[in-house]
Protein backbone atom coordinates (compact mmCIF):
# COMPACT_ATOMS: atom_id res chain seq x y z
CA UNK A 1 0.00 0.00 0.00
CA UNK A 2 1.21 3.40 -1.01
CA UNK A 3 2.24 6.45 1.66
CA UNK A 4 -0.77 7.88 -0.07
CA UNK A 5 -3.19 5.20 0.78
CA UNK A 6 -2.00 3.96 4.03
CA UNK A 7 -2.83 7.55 5.24
CA UNK A 8 -5.70 7.94 3.95
CA UNK A 9 -6.74 4.49 5.77
CA UNK A 10 -5.59 5.13 9.00
CA UNK A 11 -7.51 8.71 8.91
CA UNK A 12 -10.97 6.80 7.93
CA UNK A 13 -10.04 3.81 10.89
CA UNK A 14 -9.25 6.74 13.44
CA UNK A 15 -12.23 8.57 13.06
CA UNK A 16 -14.63 6.06 13.01
CA UNK A 17 -13.15 4.68 16.06
CA UNK A 18 -13.27 7.67 17.63
CA UNK A 19 -16.86 8.86 16.42
CA UNK A 20 -19.23 5.39 15.71
CA UNK A 21 -21.93 4.27 18.32
CA UNK A 22 -23.77 1.55 18.53
CA UNK A 23 -27.46 2.18 16.97
CA UNK A 24 -26.02 5.24 14.59
CA UNK A 25 -27.68 6.40 11.61
CA UNK A 26 -24.53 7.21 9.58
CA UNK A 27 -24.14 9.32 6.55
CA UNK A 28 -21.36 7.93 4.18
CA UNK A 29 -19.38 10.11 2.21
CA UNK A 30 -17.87 9.36 -1.33
CA UNK A 31 -14.56 9.50 -2.57
CA UNK A 32 -11.49 6.88 -1.95
CA UNK A 33 -10.87 7.86 1.84
CA UNK A 34 -14.42 6.77 2.13
CA UNK A 35 -13.91 3.55 1.34
CA UNK A 36 -11.54 2.91 3.93
CA UNK A 37 -14.41 3.91 6.40
CA UNK A 38 -16.86 2.10 5.45
CA UNK A 39 -14.57 -1.21 5.67
CA UNK A 40 -13.81 -0.35 9.20
CA UNK A 41 -17.67 0.21 9.91
CA UNK A 42 -18.04 -2.92 8.12
CA UNK A 43 -15.48 -4.73 10.51
CA UNK A 44 -16.83 -3.41 13.56
CA UNK A 45 -20.25 -3.88 12.71
CA UNK A 46 -18.97 -7.46 12.55
CA UNK A 47 -17.15 -7.49 16.04
CA UNK A 48 -19.14 -5.48 17.85
CA UNK A 49 -23.09 -6.66 16.66
CA UNK A 50 -23.07 -2.97 16.17
CA UNK A 51 -26.63 -1.94 14.74
CA UNK A 52 -26.05 0.55 12.19
CA UNK A 53 -28.27 2.13 9.44
CA UNK A 54 -26.24 3.84 6.40
CA UNK A 55 -27.02 6.82 4.18
CA UNK A 56 -25.46 7.20 0.98
CA UNK A 57 -24.61 10.35 -0.30
CA UNK A 58 -23.97 9.00 -4.21
CA UNK A 59 -24.08 6.11 -6.21
CA UNK A 60 -20.42 5.29 -5.17
CA UNK A 61 -21.26 5.49 -1.57
CA UNK A 62 -24.49 2.97 -2.01
CA UNK A 63 -22.32 0.35 -3.45
CA UNK A 64 -19.88 0.56 -0.60
CA UNK A 65 -22.90 -0.08 1.52
CA UNK A 66 -24.26 -2.97 -0.03
CA UNK A 67 -20.67 -4.15 -0.87
CA UNK A 68 -19.75 -4.49 3.00
CA UNK A 69 -23.43 -5.94 3.83
CA UNK A 70 -24.39 -2.83 6.16
CA UNK A 71 -27.88 -1.78 6.17
CA UNK A 72 -28.60 0.60 3.52
CA UNK A 73 -32.20 3.36 3.99
CA UNK A 74 -32.19 7.08 2.39
CA UNK A 75 -33.33 10.22 3.35
CA UNK A 76 -37.15 9.77 3.21
CA UNK A 77 -36.58 6.73 5.52
CA UNK A 78 -33.80 8.55 7.47
CA UNK A 79 -34.29 11.80 7.57
CA UNK A 80 -32.09 12.74 10.57
CA UNK A 81 -28.90 11.09 10.84
CA UNK A 82 -26.30 10.99 14.10
CA UNK A 83 -23.00 11.22 12.02
CA UNK A 84 -21.64 12.10 8.28
CA UNK A 85 -18.19 10.43 7.49
CA UNK A 86 -16.69 12.04 4.28
CA UNK A 87 -13.39 13.32 2.76
CA UNK A 88 -12.28 16.57 1.22
CA UNK A 89 -9.88 17.81 -1.81
CA UNK A 90 -8.90 20.24 1.11
CA UNK A 91 -9.47 21.35 4.56
CA UNK A 92 -8.32 24.71 6.13
CA UNK A 93 -7.39 26.03 9.41
CA UNK A 94 -11.08 26.85 10.46
CA UNK A 95 -12.46 23.94 8.91
CA UNK A 96 -13.52 25.08 6.07
CA UNK A 97 -13.80 22.51 2.76
CA UNK A 98 -13.67 22.21 -0.79
CA UNK A 99 -15.42 19.34 -1.67
CA UNK A 100 -16.78 17.92 -5.08
CA UNK A 101 -13.27 16.36 -6.50
CA UNK A 102 -15.15 13.36 -7.49
CA UNK A 103 -18.45 14.78 -8.60
CA UNK A 104 -20.82 14.08 -5.69
CA UNK A 105 -20.94 17.39 -3.57
CA UNK A 106 -24.96 17.92 -3.73
CA UNK A 107 -25.61 14.78 -2.47
CA UNK A 108 -22.81 14.83 0.05
CA UNK A 109 -23.81 18.56 1.06
CA UNK A 110 -27.45 17.62 1.46
CA UNK A 111 -26.70 14.16 4.03
CA UNK A 112 -23.70 16.22 6.22
CA UNK A 113 -27.02 18.85 6.31
CA UNK A 114 -28.73 16.00 7.86
CA UNK A 115 -26.70 14.85 10.09
CA UNK A 116 -25.86 16.11 14.04
CA UNK A 117 -22.15 15.85 14.02
CA UNK A 118 -20.03 16.11 10.34
CA UNK A 119 -16.31 14.36 10.37
CA UNK A 120 -13.77 14.33 7.48
CA UNK A 121 -11.33 11.97 6.99
CA UNK A 122 -8.48 12.54 4.54
CA UNK A 123 -4.69 12.30 3.84
CA UNK A 124 -2.02 14.70 4.89
CA UNK A 125 -2.14 16.45 1.53
CA UNK A 126 -5.68 17.73 1.76
CA UNK A 127 -4.47 19.54 4.86
CA UNK A 128 -3.96 23.22 4.24
CA UNK A 129 -4.17 26.79 5.84
CA UNK A 130 -6.16 28.31 3.46
CA UNK A 131 -8.20 26.86 0.56
CA UNK A 132 -6.05 26.80 -2.81
CA UNK A 133 -2.90 26.54 -0.95
CA UNK A 134 -2.87 22.84 -1.29
CA UNK A 135 -5.91 22.14 -3.99
CA UNK A 136 -4.91 23.62 -7.21
CA UNK A 137 -8.48 22.32 -9.03
CA UNK A 138 -10.92 25.13 -7.88
CA UNK A 139 -14.19 25.11 -6.63
CA UNK A 140 -16.41 22.43 -7.91
CA UNK A 141 -20.15 23.92 -8.72
CA UNK A 142 -22.80 21.81 -9.47
CA UNK A 143 -25.14 23.05 -12.06
CA UNK A 144 -28.34 22.53 -15.02
CA UNK A 145 -26.85 21.75 -17.76
CA UNK A 146 -28.69 24.26 -20.12
CA UNK A 147 -27.12 27.16 -17.63
CA UNK A 148 -23.40 26.15 -17.46
CA UNK A 149 -22.53 28.87 -19.62
CA UNK A 150 -23.99 31.72 -18.23
CA UNK A 151 -22.92 30.57 -15.04
CA UNK A 152 -19.40 30.18 -16.01
CA UNK A 153 -19.44 33.83 -17.43
CA UNK A 154 -21.08 35.28 -14.13
CA UNK A 155 -18.34 33.66 -11.98
CA UNK A 156 -15.84 34.90 -14.11
CA UNK A 157 -16.72 38.25 -13.99
CA UNK A 158 -18.23 38.46 -10.16
CA UNK A 159 -15.22 36.77 -8.61
CA UNK A 160 -12.54 36.55 -11.31
CA UNK A 161 -10.26 33.74 -11.71
CA UNK A 162 -11.40 31.12 -14.44
CA UNK A 163 -14.37 28.60 -14.02
CA UNK A 164 -14.09 25.08 -16.34
CA UNK A 165 -16.29 22.84 -17.28
CA UNK A 166 -15.39 19.44 -16.00
CA UNK A 167 -15.02 17.26 -18.94
CA UNK A 168 -15.79 13.15 -18.77
CA UNK A 169 -12.62 10.96 -18.71
CA UNK A 170 -14.25 8.22 -20.39
CA UNK A 171 -16.61 9.25 -22.68
CA UNK A 172 -16.74 12.53 -24.96
CA UNK A 173 -18.54 15.51 -23.68
CA UNK A 174 -18.94 16.64 -20.31
CA UNK A 175 -19.00 14.63 -16.80
CA UNK A 176 -22.95 13.91 -15.87
CA UNK A 177 -23.32 14.11 -11.85
CA UNK A 178 -25.57 11.30 -10.32
CA UNK A 179 -28.24 14.00 -10.56
CA UNK A 180 -27.59 14.70 -13.88
CA UNK A 181 -25.99 17.94 -13.73
CA UNK A 182 -22.81 19.42 -14.50
CA UNK A 183 -19.47 20.66 -12.52
CA UNK A 184 -17.63 23.51 -13.53
CA UNK A 185 -14.48 23.49 -11.63
CA UNK A 186 -13.92 27.63 -10.40
CA UNK A 187 -9.97 28.05 -9.67
CA UNK A 188 -9.98 31.32 -7.88
CA UNK A 189 -6.70 33.78 -8.02
CA UNK A 190 -7.20 34.18 -4.12
CA UNK A 191 -9.05 32.93 -1.19
CA UNK A 192 -11.14 35.93 -0.02
CA UNK A 193 -9.90 37.78 3.30
CA UNK A 194 -13.16 38.11 4.76
CA UNK A 195 -13.52 33.95 4.48
CA UNK A 196 -15.87 32.18 2.01
CA UNK A 197 -19.36 32.52 4.02
CA UNK A 198 -20.36 35.93 1.59
CA UNK A 199 -18.57 34.05 -1.72
CA UNK A 200 -20.71 30.75 -0.67
CA UNK A 201 -24.11 32.49 -0.52
CA UNK A 202 -23.48 34.74 -3.45
CA UNK A 203 -22.64 31.36 -5.62
CA UNK A 204 -26.12 30.08 -4.55
CA UNK A 205 -27.94 32.83 -5.78
CA UNK A 206 -26.77 32.16 -9.45
CA UNK A 207 -29.91 31.32 -11.13
CA UNK A 208 -28.60 27.49 -12.35
CA UNK A 209 -26.33 26.62 -9.97
CA UNK A 210 -27.88 23.68 -7.97
CA UNK A 211 -25.05 23.59 -5.49
CA UNK A 212 -21.59 24.92 -4.39
CA UNK A 213 -18.36 22.59 -3.24
CA UNK A 214 -18.01 25.20 -0.25
CA UNK A 215 -18.30 23.42 3.08
CA UNK A 216 -18.32 26.05 5.63
CA UNK A 217 -18.89 25.63 9.23
CA UNK A 218 -20.33 22.21 9.09
CA UNK A 219 -17.46 19.78 10.00
CA UNK A 220 -16.87 19.08 13.36
CA UNK A 221 -13.94 17.39 13.50
CA UNK A 222 -11.13 16.41 10.79
CA UNK A 223 -8.59 13.61 10.74
CA UNK A 224 -5.67 13.74 9.03
CA UNK A 225 -3.21 10.50 8.17
CA UNK A 226 -0.16 11.27 7.68
CA UNK A 227 3.75 9.90 5.78
CA UNK A 228 5.15 8.93 9.07
CA UNK A 229 1.84 6.60 10.31
CA UNK A 230 0.75 9.44 12.80
CA UNK A 231 -2.65 10.40 12.69
CA UNK A 232 -3.40 14.86 13.02
CA UNK A 233 -6.70 15.94 14.10
CA UNK A 234 -7.81 19.51 14.21
O1 LIG B 1 -15.91 15.45 -2.22
C1 LIG B 1 -15.66 14.34 -2.62
C2 LIG B 1 -16.40 13.70 -3.72
O2 LIG B 1 -17.35 14.57 -4.26
C3 LIG B 1 -14.59 13.54 -1.96
O3 LIG B 1 -14.87 13.41 -0.63
C4 LIG B 1 -13.29 14.26 -2.15
O4 LIG B 1 -13.07 14.43 -3.55
C5 LIG B 1 -12.13 13.50 -1.54
O5 LIG B 1 -11.94 12.29 -2.19
P1 LIG B 1 -10.75 11.31 -1.85
O6 LIG B 1 -11.04 10.72 -0.53
O7 LIG B 1 -10.76 10.31 -2.98
O8 LIG B 1 -9.48 12.12 -1.87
Amino acid sequence: MSGVEAAKRLAARSAVDAFVKNGFKLGIGSGSTVVYAVERIAERARAENLQLTCVPSSFQARQLIIEHGLLLSDLERTPELDLAIDGADEVDDRLTLIKGGGGCLLQEKIVVNAAKDFVVVADYRKNSAALGQQWKKGVPIEVLPLAYRPVQKEIESRFGGVAKLRMAKAKAGPLVTDNGMFIIDWEFNEAPAEGWTKIGMELNNIPGVVEHGLFIGCAKKAYFGNEDGTVSER
